[in-house]
């Protein structure tokens, strides 16, 4: 009895409230997978004049970036990178490219993982790789989130 009481209490005790536990936080970038990071990155650079950094290789997960500034937020250009890359099928789909997910920080990455996992929102890794700005980023399914692929990453 006693063993069973403490069963139910610490499944209780592990249910969050929403919010109340990790929070949302500011919109980090939106990614746009393209075909031809050149192409693309001359027209944020040099047709429409937003300041670009240099191209970096991703190979812990598949991809190049070139990250636009935009003052409020950031726009994350992505292009394949290996055989493996996780936005080949994107682009296999959209030809032209494509707007590919949102990164939106959280204050407790881990404590957000656990609440969405309890709430079967399917994670794609089975722990937060380090990401893009040196930080843990987790993403989660698109077909759990509206069609949108979500990347939260630990502000
Ligand atoms: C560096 C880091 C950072 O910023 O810090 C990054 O961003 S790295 C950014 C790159 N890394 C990632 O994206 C990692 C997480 N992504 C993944 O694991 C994958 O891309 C998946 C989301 C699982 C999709 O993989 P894949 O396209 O091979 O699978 P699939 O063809 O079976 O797709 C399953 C269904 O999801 C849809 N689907 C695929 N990609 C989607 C996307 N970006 N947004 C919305 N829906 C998407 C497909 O159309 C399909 O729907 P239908 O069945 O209806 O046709
Ligand atoms: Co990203």
């Amino acid at each position: 009895m006693a063993a069973s009481l403490f069963v139910v209490v610490s499944q209780l005790a592990s249910v969050s409230i929403p919010g109340s536990v990790w929070k949302l936080g500011r919109l980090n970038h939106i990614a746009i997978a393209v075909p031809d990071m050149e192409k693309a990155t001359a027209l944020y650079r040099d047709v429409l004049g937003a300041q670009v950094s240099g191209k970096v290789p991703l190979p812990e997960h598949g991809v190049y970036t070139v990250f636009v500034e935009l003052g409020n937020t950031k726009l994350e250009l992505l292009h394949p990178l290996g055989e493996k890359s996780p936005i080949a099928g994107f682009l296999q789909k959209n030809k032209s490219g494509g707007m590919h997910h949102i990164c939106i920080e959280v204050d407790d990455i881990s404590a957000a993982i656990v609440d969405l996992k309890a709430r079967n929102i399917r994670t794609l890794s089975a722990e937060p790789r380090i990401g893009a700005h040196g930080k843990p980023v987790m993403f989660l399914h698109p077909k759990d989130c509206d069609g949108v692929l979500v990347e939260l990453e630990q502000a």
